[in-house]
């Protein structure tokens, strides 16, 4: 019970949870290890809103950090870096399985407010808790291993290298998976021996403040993640800040590009996870009914907000009518409503703007030959709490052409664009025909043929036989302008370390002077 005392949201509250119900109070910074409301002064005291998607509802509000508070977040985080960096490999790992022990064991809270606050059907926002405390418990397991090298030289001389943190990280995070790019990030930092400053979108800023909570109670040194709530002018102070060694971002592509720029003028670290327009490649070879699956995972997991989705999907002639009549018939069945209802497979678009810019795309789509197979338009749950939630029905576009704005932008909401293709040739030629290059995924029983596709889209991930799965194990990260660096995966150390060469002379040295 003490424990629960200490949470975001009492516990009472969140068992008695229903959509609408629920209005906070506490402060949503997160410093020294503790809830702070933001220091005042140095510029963005702007209050922001935050709202629940399913009913529109404003749940709570906060204060932007300026620069007061962004100097001590960072000031309170090198400090726990000083005593954190110092800890064996296994005596951090030892902290950071207790706080993966702990987002399992407050999995359902933590799925319920991130539920209420993305908008996405609590059976996601389970699968969400759970991915990202399989990364927190991957990377404890590597923090013990971290390691250098040795290396003989002439003369009994020697080398070794040490694998050393970088110091305070940021990490700047998107509105779709809250807890789970928190902990994609904090979790490779901490493991490596860094102390991060996290800004979640201000669109989406309870979850990550909970983890704030978890690693606190875990045992980590105050400080050693500190959360700051803000949008573009406090990223920007982060990314700009002295202290600061190294910033991980998840966003947009045009956001991003100001990330690299802001970061390039005190030379940090970036990594930066943009967006995507990824191509999903059915051939007729294909066991159509896991194609279908696939499509659909590719394209309405999180009301369609995920970056990585398969959003142009391109169908072999022969079997295109046979898979849209599957695939229209699926989605129809898609049950809409209610986030915190079990049987809810999709919930409400994370804001009124962004489900206006995802209609006007359908609506740009039509005006440019698409044709509408199912859904695209509004949808109004009979529920009156729901009456002004952010709802739509997912949408399938067929007929539709490689230069179409539908198929070259990404749109980030449910709408699956469908195009047919002949050959594999011209099907790897248009599928790379992109800025992006996030993901790409391939259904086929032909195995050559599948390793020839996986080795020819230009992708940071391409899935065989599946979509939108991702084990923690594996590294995930873009091409081209979907970014670069990784998440996830032994890869990622690379991403929160450097490498120091320490050279040792057993002899005398050799001087020409
Ligand atoms: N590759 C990946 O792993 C993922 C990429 N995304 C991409 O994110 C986008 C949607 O997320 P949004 O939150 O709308 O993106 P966004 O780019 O608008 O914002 C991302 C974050 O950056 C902050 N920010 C805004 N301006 C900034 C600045 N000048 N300096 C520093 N930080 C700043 C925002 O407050 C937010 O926390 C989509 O394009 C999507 O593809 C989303 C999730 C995962
Ligand atoms: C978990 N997954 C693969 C569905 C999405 C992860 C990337 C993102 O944050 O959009």
């Amino acid at each position: 019970m003490e424990l629960l005392r200490t949470r975001l949201i009492p516990v009472s509250l969140l068992r008695a949870a229903s959509t609408g119900a629920i209005q906070l109070k506490e402060p949503l910074n997160y410093r020294h290890g503790g809830r702070v409301q933001p220091s005042a002064g140095g510029g963005d005291s702007k209050r922001d809103q935050v709202y629940e998607p399913a009913t529109g509802h404003v749940i709570c509000d906060f204060v932007c950090s300026g620069k007061q508070e962004i100097d001590l977040a960072v000031q309170s985080a090198r400090e726990a870096y000083t005593a954190w960096s110092r800890l064996s490999g296994l005596e951090r790992s030892r902290i950071l399985l207790e706080a993966a022990r702990l987002i399992r064991e407050q999995r359902e809270d933590i799925a319920i407010v991130e539920s209420i606050n993305t908008g996405k059907p609590i059976s996601e926002s389970r699968i969400d808790v759970d991915i990202a405390w399989q990364a927190v418990e991957y990377f404890a397991g590597i923090a013990g291993t971290l390691a250098g090298q040795h290396i003989q030289l002439s003369g009994g001389s020697f080398a070794y290298t040490r694998r050393e943190p970088l110091g305070v990280c940021v990490g700047i995070g998107a509105w779709n998976y809250p807890f789970q790019i928190a902990c994609w990030k904090s979790a490779p930092a901490l493991a490596c021996g860094n102390a991060m400053v996290f800004k979640p979108s201000p669109l989406t800023p309870l979850t990550a403040v909970m983890l704030a909570e978890i690693y606190t109670q875990a045992g980590v040194p105050n400080g050693l993640f500190n959360v700051v709530q803000g949008a573009v002018e406090t990223g920007n102070l982060l990314c700009s800040h002295k202290g600061v060694t190294k910033v991980s971002f998840t966003g947009s592509v045009p956001t991003g590009i100001k990330v690299m720029e802001t970061a390039a003028k005190s030379v940090k670290h970036v990594t930066l996870e943009l967006g995507g327009k990824s191509p999903l490649i059915i051939f007729s070879d294909c066991d159509l009914e896991n194609a279908v699956k696939g499509a659909l995972l590719a394209n309405f997991l999180s009301q369609g907000e995920v970056c990585c989705n398969g959003t142009r999907v391109f169908v072999q002639k022969d079997i295109l009518a046979a898979f849209l009549e599957k695939v229209v018939a699926k989605t129809k069945t898609i049950k809409l409503g209610d986030p915190l209802l079990e049987d809810t497979r999709m919930g409400a678009l994370i804001s009124r703007p962004h489900l206006d810019r995802v209609l006007s795309y359908i609506k740009q789509a039509k005006e440019q030959g698409a044709n509408v197979l199912c859904g695209g338009d509004l949808f109004v749950p009979d529920e009156a709490k729901l009456k002004d939630g952010y709802f739509m029905k997912p949408c399938i576009l067929g007929d539709c052409r490689d230069e179409m704005t539908c198929v070259e932008e990404e749109i980030f909401g449910p709408v699956m664009s469908v195009l047919s293709f002949h050959t594999e040739e011209e099907v790897i030629e248009r599928a790379n025909n992109t800025k992006f290059g996030l993901a790409a995924g391939v259904f086929t029983r032909d195995l050559t043929r599948a390793h020839r596709m996986a080795a020819a889209l230009q992708a940071g991930t391409c899935f065989i036989n599946n979509y939108n799965v991702s084990p923690v194990e594996i590294p995930f990260g873009g091409y081209k302008m979907s970014g670069f660096g990784k998440e996830n995966g032994i890869a990622t150390i690379e991403y929160y370390t450097q490498l120091k060469s320490v050279y040792v002379e057993m002899g005398d040295p050799e001087c020409p002077f």
